[in-house]
């Protein structure tokens, strides 16, 4: 299959997935569930994202894995047996079918034989990103990433709840192929060929004291108050905009933000490639610019985490320099 067929199968498996998710935050709130911090209604839609996404993949394109997120430990064990039936639910398929489209996720590069053929191309789903942001009733991702000799060549991101210019509802699918521009589509719809959405393009701003920063709202994902001063450095008066999840990169690629900044917590910490595979993919097809904070491009070879880079800066392009410098002064 060529890179636009496996696209056009990432849009449909992950537009079937944002479905599930909508369904599944529409009840959290009903249920009034939501402020709880009860994490197991996000389990479910995690597990279920996961399985509706890998079930569509093993359909549409039996021959690539998945290094996905999630794996089905917690659900073949026998006190979860609740849980595995609301995951079969939601994912719409029996339990069995479940757990096995689930694993097919659990591909690891890193460990795979030299000689292994399926290191050559594949998958990186993360079926909720943000989760903290679900459970809020706010914003998150259906996140699928299309890896090839370790690098990135295409990406579908779904945010079911993210606001776009001229729709009513909120909701909108991302879509790249390397070389080829990134698109945006409705959740709903059922044409799957990636070139048929609306072209998205960054925003042209370079002049830094007007830009428009972006960052997670858990502070524990990124350091916050290292980013209010890399925007005061740059002259910017507001606070950078606090959002969960990849519907970040998705700001930045349709130009309503300029920047997106993740700045490392503590020394150590590997990014994953499911957090950002599918937002760099469209990110970079919108004409934008996406390295660590030292400047460096994300490596996606090592496996299932980001080895070689520590931190995030995403932009749209003119201001990446300034930013990235001012990134390093703040951080010393
Ligand atoms: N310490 C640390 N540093 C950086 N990143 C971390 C850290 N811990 C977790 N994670 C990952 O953050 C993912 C969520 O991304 P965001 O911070 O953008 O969204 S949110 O504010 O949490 O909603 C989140 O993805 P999900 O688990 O899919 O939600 C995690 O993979
Ligand atoms: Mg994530
Ligand atoms: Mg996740
Ligand atoms: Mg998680």
């Amino acid at each position: 299959m060529n890179r636009d067929e496996l696209i056009e199968a990432g849009l449909e498996a992950v537009r079937a997935a944002c479905k599930v998710c909508v369904r599944v935050q529409a009840d959290l709130v009903n249920a009034g569930t939501l402020e709880k911090g009860d994490k197991s209604p996000v389990t479910v839609a995690d597990f279920a994202s996961q399985a509706v996404v890998c079930g569509i993949l093993a359909e549409r394109c039996p021959d690539l894995v998945v290094v996905g997120e999630e794996g089905s430990e917690e659900l073949r064990t026998g006190e979860h047996r609740d849980l595995l039936g609301r995951v079969a639910v939601h994912a719409g398929m029996p339990a069995e079918e479940a757990i096995e489209a689930i694993d097919r996720g659990s591909f690891d590069p890193a460990t795979a034989g030299d000689d292994d053929p399926r290191k050559d191309r594949y998958w990186a789903l993360d079926p909720i990103d943000g989760t903290k942001g679900f459970l809020r009733g706010e914003q998150y991702a259906v996140a699928l990433g299309l890896i090839e000799g370790g690098e990135v060549v295409g990406g579908v991101l779904g945010c079911p709840n993210l606001a776009v210019d001229g729709q009513d509802e909120p909701g909108v699918v991302l879509v790249a192929v390397k070389g080829a521009g990134a698109y945006r589509h409705p959740v709903e719809g059922t044409d799957h060929d990636p070139h048929h959405g609306r072209k998205i393009a960054v925003s042209e701003r370079s002049v830094p004291g007007v830009l428009r920063v972006c960052e997670s709202v858990e502070s524990g994902h990124t350091k916050q108050d290292a980013a209010a001063e890399v925007v005061r450095m740059l002259g910017v008066t507001a606070d950078p905009v606090r959002m969960d999840s990849q519907a970040k990169y998705a700001a930045v690629a349709m130009g309503v933000a300029d920047a997106y900044l993740r700045l490392p917590t503590r020394p150590g910490y590997v990014e994953r490639i499911w957090d950002h595979a599918a937002g760099v993919a469209v990110l970079e097809e919108a004409g934008g610019t996406v390295t660590d904070v030292d400047g460096r491009r994300l490596d996606f070879s090592k496996g299932r985490g980001l080895d070689n880079n520590r931190g995030v800066i995403a932009t749209n392009g003119p201001c990446h320099a300034e930013v990235v410098a001012a990134v390093g002064r703040a951080l010393g």
